[in-house]
């Protein structure tokens, strides 16, 4: 691994009995860029997906770092979870986000989607229920200078990604609190809507249009003072917080970060817009990254956006699992179906790896059924 001093084994059971002499070979040879040699012992079985290791040679050092196309990532490998075989699969769905576009990350670990999808300029929102994973998350948002890009949470996924679409009472609209008119303008609701799409047979770019409904925002503000309020008038407690013991804290979604992340253009853009963004009004991209159970996740997305509120196209959803011998990539698409409870257009299958012999890591992307939209939450 890249910029890592421990060399990790996953020797087979017959090689067990001489695992100390292979991992001294292992040790002499690499020393000193190897200083720690260890085996992963039994098969992973906790909720965080940590496996556990022995030290077979060298020191019992398991913070490193690591680099990922251009990325470094701080870990402590004996606490969270992280697996370097997955570099194309970060690098492969990473290369589909646009800047300017708003992703969601429930099973984020360490940040590897989350942290090259905000040095592609992607405002994210990057959730784990491992404490040290988010702390990493934020320290790796640090180093890699993007933390003002990145909100970390420590939540369940299904109450992060609920919270995220939750429309905050200052936004409820009623008969006396009528929405303005010129943030749900229907034009701009048509132009936040497709990556490269065609909108009156003109063909749109992604973030220019992010750039021109940022530019309208700001204009929204300015004249009425309305939107403002919800996005300028809470202070943000810093993204990079710390709790006692040096651990993030973890805590619900403040209710500022939901509200609205105040979004800086990337300096390597060479953007200067400073823009909102309002989860419940629109994202791009959800990844869920837990093979093992994230397609059971997907009944969350039942009922879970508003279509009064919702602006532009339904967000792709980016979900991994393991698929057998006897299954298909059609009877995976009907497990996700019925767990939306909707019919699932033109899903995208991508095998990732085969991870055993009759089981593979696969990534199932599709757009959002709009039957996944509840029609009125109107209060009158
Ligand atoms: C397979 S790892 C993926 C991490 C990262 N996205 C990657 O590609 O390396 C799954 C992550 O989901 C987290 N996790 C497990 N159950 C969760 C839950 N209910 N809600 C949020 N995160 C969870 C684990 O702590 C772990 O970091």
């Amino acid at each position: 691994m890249r910029g890592c001093h421990i060399a990790h084994l996953n020797l087979h059971d017959e090689l067990l009995p001489y695992k100390e002499v292979i991992a001294k070979v292992i040790y002499d040879k690499n020393y000193p860029r190897i200083k720690t040699v260890v085996n992963k012992v039994g098969t992973i079985t906790n909720e965080f997906r940590v496996p556990e290791f022995e030290t077979l040679a060298g020191e019992h050092d398991m913070v490193t770092e690591v680099k990922q196309y251009g990325a470094t990532f701080r870990l402590d490998y004996s606490i969270v979870y992280w697996n370097s075989r997955l570099e194309h699969e970060h690098k492969r769905l990473v290369s589909q986000f646009r800047a300017g576009e708003i992703v969601c990350d429930m099973f984020a670990g360490i940040g590897p989607f989350a942290v090259p999808a905000a040095q592609k300029g992607c405002i994210v929102y990057a959730n784990d229920l491992n404490p040290d994973s988010i702390n990493y998350l934020r320290i790796n948002a640090k180093i890699n200078k993007v933390d003002d890009h990145i909100c970390a949470y420590n939540l369940d996924a299904r109450k992060f990604i609920s919270q995220l679409m939750e429309v905050p009472d200052s936004e409820i609209k009623t008969e006396s609190n009528v929405p303005m008119p010129k943030a749900c303008d229907a034009s701009e609701i048509h132009d936040n809507a497709e990556s490269n799409s065609e909108i009156e047979g003109v063909a749109v770019d992604k973030a220019d249009l992010h750039n021109r409904i940022d530019t309208s925002m700001e204009d929204v503000q300015g004249s009425t003072g309305q939107a403002a309020i919800s996005v300028t008038s809470v202070k943000r407690p810093s993204i990079s917080s710390e709790g006692e013991n040096g651990k993030a804290q973890c805590t619900d979604i403040p209710e500022s970060e939901v509200r609205g992340k105040k979004r800086k253009t990337n300096k390597r853009m060479g953007g200067s817009e400073i823009s909102s963004t309002k989860t419940w009004e629109h994202i791009d991209h959800v990844i869920m990254n837990l093979p093992a159970s994230a397609i059971q996740f997907l009944d969350v997305f039942r009922g879970l956006l508003k279509r009064e509120y919702w602006k532009g196209q339904l967000p792709w959803i980016h979900c991994y699992g393991f698929i057998r011998a006897s299954e298909t990539p059609e009877s995976i698409t009907a497990v996700a179906e019925s767990a939306l409870n909707a019919r699932i257009q033109d899903p995208i299958f991508h095998r990732v790896r085969d991870v055993a012999p009759n089981k593979a890591m696969f990534c199932l992307s599709f757009r959002l059924p709009e039957a996944c939209f509840i029609e009125d939450t109107h209060t009158h």
